[in-house]
């Protein structure tokens, strides 16, 4: 029963003020007691996912297989319930955006290569988000983006290129193959999604919005701009999120391109490890050069630094 995981819960965390809920479940501030760090405990609704959990376990399943500096981090979570989840304390992307009525280019680009790092990361693993949008970014303490709501991600057996069907996403930020019910390739949908959230974050209002849903379809379909290249209505024509990463937008004022990578993924293309024994090695926590390299990366992307693994002359 939720109350005794609750109780349970209770031995580890303090539990504060709800600070967001969504149809699917509500989040509350919580301090883990023996750290003393914060974090945000999102709490299922079961009565609204029923008996079977899909989306819960969708979530849980997928964050377990990401780790990435600008996605969400799950420390924790009890049978389908509770989830323990990284903190951010600056709150929604999305509030940000209305607070300050709209970005400046510069701004905007530092929190846009934020947000084509993490697509591309969970691209990488095989994952398509399918609900981008800003209130699921979140801003740390940072001023570093973290990606939350896994709950209808998809991971597709046929691998990255394998057409969905299901419907999902918030219509004002889903691709016209999508709303048109067509079969869609998850990660061209999210380019989509991530071209409807710059516009937003630099104009402060999304490009395609009306009340009737009919009439938002329509101005979705009618992809009235010249040189679009994410809100591009033909998927084939869409840039894809490798093109993101060094587009000559995205690299003004910066000296290198998008770093997507996570340290893992690092460390194996720079030792020449495959994956796999790059994760062995970590794991043995042997405090040689490898874990000393791994930690210092860590360090370095957290606090949002753009990080170069040096050969030894
Ligand atoms: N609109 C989102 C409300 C707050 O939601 C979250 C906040 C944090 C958070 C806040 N600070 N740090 C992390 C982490 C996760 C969520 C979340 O997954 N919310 C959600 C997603 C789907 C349905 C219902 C709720």
């Amino acid at each position: 029963m939720a109350v005794d995981d609750y109780e349970k819960l209770l031995k580890y965390y303090d539990v504060h003020e709800t600070i967001g809920a969504g149809g699917f479940a509500k989040v509350k501030l919580a301090t883990h007691i023996f750290t003393g760090e914060k974090v945000a405990l999102k709490i299922m609704n079961k009565e609204s996912h029923g008996d079977d959990l899909p989306r819960v376990k969708t979530e849980i399943d997928a964050m377990k297989n990401l780790s990435h500096q600008n996605v969400c981090r799950l420390y924790h979570d009890t049978k389908k319930i509770f989830m323990i989840l990284e903190y951010c304390p600056g709150g929604e992307l999305f509030d940000y955006i209305i607070e300050k009525d709209r970005l400046t280019e510069d701004e905007t680009r530092m929190f846009f290569r934020q947000i084509v790092s993490a697509v591309a990361y969970i691209h990488s693993q095989d994952y398509a988000h399918r609900d981008l949008k800003p209130e699921n970014r979140f801003i740390d303490g940072d001023q570093n983006l973290k990606l939350i709501d896994f709950g209808v991600c998809a991971k597709p057996k046929g691998g990255m290129d394998y057409h969905l069907m299901i419907c999902c996403g918030n219509p004002a930020y889903a691709a016209p193959e999508l709303i048109q019910g067509k079969a869609y390739i998850g990660s061209v949908a999210d380019i989509w999604s991530t071209g409807v959230l710059l516009y937003a974050l630099m104009c402060g209002y999304q490009p395609f919005d009306d009340d009737n849903v009919m009439l938002m379809y329509k101005k979705i379909m009618r992809g009235k701009y010249d040189m679009p290249q994410m809100i591009q209505v033909d998927p084939k024509r869409r840039i894809t999120v490798r093109h993101l990463l060094n587009h000559p937008w995205l690299m003004q004022g910066y000296s290198c391109p998008v770093e997507w990578q996570n340290c893992v993924t690092e460390m194996s293309v720079f030792y020449k490890w495959s994956k796999g024994s790059t994760l062995h090695l970590l794991s043995k926590w042997d405090y040689d050069q490898t874990t000393a390299t791994y930690l210092l990366l860590l360090s370095k992307k957290s606090h949002g630094k753009p990080v170069r693994l040096m050969r030894s002359s």
